[in-house]
Order: C-alpha cells, then sequence, then structure tokens
C-alpha cells in the first residue's frame, strides 16, 4: 500500500493514499486508535480556539477522539452528529451534505436531546479535514437551525480550497 507522511505538532504518520473518486488521490487521515496524534492535533487546535466558546461541535467518526481531547483540554462540553439514523433518535435534525470528497452523499443526524445544548450558545465547529467544505456547511446549518452560533470553524488539515472560511493548522495535497 503506497502512503504519504502527515505532520500535525511534530508528530508524523504515514497514512494510506486513497483514490475515493478516480484521478483524485488522498492522504486518509486518522485519529481513531492514535492518542499521540490526536493530542498534537488538539493541541494545535487549542490557540484557535476563541475564548468566548462554550460548547464544541462535530461529527463521527474520526474527528470524535480530536474533540474529545480538545473538549477536555479547554473544560467544555461537545455534541456529535451522527452519520447514521438511530432507533432511540427522538426529533432529531436531519442535514443533508452536498460532499462527495469521500465518494459517498451523506446525512447528519442529531437527536434533540443533543441539540438543545446547542441553544443559545457559542459554538465551535471541529473537524479533521476540510477540503469542498460542504460538511462545515451542513454542520453550521445545524447549529443555526438548533438556535446557536458559531463563533469559529476549526480543521486540523486543508485540502484544496474549501468554498467557506475555515482555520487549519496542516495541509494535505490532493495527489
Ligand atoms: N483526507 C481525508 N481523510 C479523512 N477524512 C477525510 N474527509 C475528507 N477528506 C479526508
Amino acid at each position: 500500500m503506497e502512503t504519504y507522511p502527515i505532520t500535525v505538532g511534530g508528530v508524523t504518520r504515514h497514512v494510506p493514499l486513497i483514490e475515493p473518486l478516480p484521478g483524485r488521490r488522498i492522504p486518509l487521515v486518522e485519529f481513531l486508535g492514535d492518542p499521540e496524534f490526536t493530542r498534537a492535533a488538539a493541541e494545535a487546535l487549542r490557540p484557535l480556539v476563541p475564548k468566548e466558546a462554550e460548547i464544541l461541535f462535530t461529527t463521527e467518526t474520526s474527528p470524535i477522539p480530536l474533540t474529545h481531547v480538545l473538549a477536555e483540554a479547554l473544560g467544555l462540553p461537545y455534541v456529535v452528529a451522527r452519520r447514521r439514523r438511530r432507533p432511540y433518535m427522538e426529533d432529531p435534525i436531519i442535514q443533508e451534505v452536498q460532499t462527495l470528497t469521500l465518494g459517498v452523499g451523506e446525512v447528519l443526524w442529531l437527536d434533540r436531546r443533543f441539540a438543545e445544548k446547542l441553544l443559545n450558545q457559542r459554538v465551535v465547529l471541529v473537524s479533521d479535514v476540510v477540503a469542498s467544505g460542504e460538511t462545515m456547511k451542513a454542520m453550521e446549518k445545524m447549529v443555526l437551525r438548533a438556535g446557536g452560533h458559531v463563533v469559529a470553524r476549526l480543521a486540523v488539515f486543508r485540502q484544496g480550497t474549501p468554498g467557506l472560511a475555515v482555520d487549519t493548522v496542516a495541509e494535505l495535497p490532493v495527489l
């Protein structure tokens, strides 16, 4: 398997190069199962979190440990939008994502009891990779629908030119 070196906060990983769409190869970022890499990324993002932030908002799956470590360091709560409907969800916020970066159309789901935590809160969006920015846009719509205010959009890696302003700490190539 071909790999590519990615570095954040002085920690390097040689990750698989995947080809989600023909002719477009990208390094696959993965925080799951890698506390050292996750901590380095969270520490790099931490200075970008505005002082007034009250809660973090992320999506399944790889950004979850990242957001958890960041939230713990900041002493803030966080909520996670799911990528599948769960049978126990009541009155969820359901948001379509236009992204095709990973070759799949997607829908984000947020159970109402978690959406309520965003009401009237200053919310920071957290992601692992921002490429088209469509996932971030969908996350922002969910926060607005939940009655929250987005005060920052953060991702560890930027890949290409996202369609909205996102603060990042490292670059990923499209090969
Ligand atoms: N390169 C990447 N690695 C992991 N998740 C992604 N989502 C979008 N681009 C990605």
